[in-house]
């Protein structure tokens, strides 16, 4: 078969070349000679090509190969001769998937082999399709922009989690596989009969996983009309014992013309939520729960703030926890606070 025969001290920098080119059958493993190394190729490198490695010594040669294990079992085997080793783990511990989608980041330095990467993600979640990050998270609706590199370009998707189904879209709305233990956690609190104020519902994971072993009523806000279309969706897909009532718009006006007096409140807005505290803290009655949620590096800023905020109620800190790293040294905080 084709393969491409090169001078061992070069032979790093052409096989970036003919990765970024797509040029080298994967299918295949690299063997090496004394002073040479043999690169399986699909096809001849072009005159363009070759003229982008004039100064290399390249021969293209027809030899024998081994071929690559058949059912590779690791992402680090399917990405062989892509991405060295210890970037295979980083890119492996950014996947975020979310029924049948994928949304992986990929660093700067591996930008021009994202579609290998993509296919190799493909193969080994078996998923199918696979988006890339190419922003953060950012504006109101919280939300990112991604781009398509692998499998069907179809980012809507219904993700399974402890027995619930969240129908959403990578695209349109926010959502984080990541939550799954925090989500369950609140919802392990709630009682029966209890009357419950979701301020940034998104797609509804917290009001679903609570209405689904809970006789309550959840008002569910949010913003996004995406987001609210799916929770209509996913009250619909679940078999739910409480009600859950969506509604559309903000929620400072929602809870404003509701006037409502819940038993909980669940504030997942961590970058701005300190900016409607005091909104919770006026629909929380007394003795309800805030579980309320801000990006710091220390707890003592989201614990101060609830209980200045809440003056002169009395505030009661039942919990406080790290849900996940958001980057160096900061945290997304929970902190559960009983508020008299
Ligand atoms: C971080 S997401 C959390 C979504 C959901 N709680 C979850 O855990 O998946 C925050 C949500 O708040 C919504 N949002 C932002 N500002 C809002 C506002 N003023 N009123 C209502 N919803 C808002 C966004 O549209 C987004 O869906």
């Amino acid at each position: 078969m084709l393969g491409l025969k090169v001078s061992k001290n070069n032979a790093d920098e052409i096989r970036r070349t003919l990765l970024k080119n797509s040029l080298i059958d994967l299918g295949w493993k690299i063997k090496t000679s004394d002073e040479h190394v043999y690169i399986p190729i699909n096809k001849v490198p072009s005159e363009d090509l070759i003229k982008e490695l004039d100064g290399f010594e390249i021969e293209v040669v027809d030899t024998d190969f081994k071929i690559h294990k058949k059912h590779p079992k690791s992402f680090k085997d399917y990405l062989k001769n892509t991405v060295e080793a210890d970037k295979v783990d980083e890119i492996k511990n950014s996947f975020d998937i979310m029924g049948d989608v994928v949304v992986l980041e990929i660093p700067d330095e591996f930008e021009a082999e994202r579609f290998l990467i993509g296919e190799a993600a493909l193969k080994f979640t078996k998923r199918k399709a696979i988006y890339r990050k190419t922003s953060e998270i950012k504006g109101v609706i919280r939300t990112r922009e991604l781009e398509h590199i692998a499998g069907e370009d179809v980012s809507e998707t219904v993700h399974k989690e402890f027995g619930s189904r969240i129908m959403l879209d990578v695209r349109r709305v926010y959502f984080s596989p990541r939550l799954a233990t925090e989500r369950r956690r609140v919802a392990e609190q709630v009682e029966d009969g209890e009357l419950i104020i979701d301020m940034f519902a998104g797609v509804g994971p917290f009001p679903v996983t609570i209405a689904k072993d809970h006789d309550v009523k959840i008002y569910a806000v949010d913003i996004n009309p995406a987001a609210h279309h799916y929770i209509k969706r996913n009250i619909e897909i679940n078999k739910l014992k409480g009600e859950i009532i969506p509604i559309l718009g903000d929620v400072k006006t929602v809870l404003n013309d509701l006037n409502l007096s819940a038993d909980r409140i669940i504030m997942n807005l961590p970058g701005t939520a300190c900016d409607f505290l005091s909104t919770a803290i006026n629909s929380l009655k007394s003795g309800g729960v805030l579980h309320y949620y801000e990006f710091a590096s220390d707890y003592k800023v989201p614990v101060e703030r609830i209980v200045e905020t809440a003056k002169p109620r009395n505030v009661e800190i039942l919990n406080v926890r790290k849900v996940k790293s958001r980057s160096p040294g900061v945290w997304h905080m929970a902190v559960d606070a009983k508020i008299d």
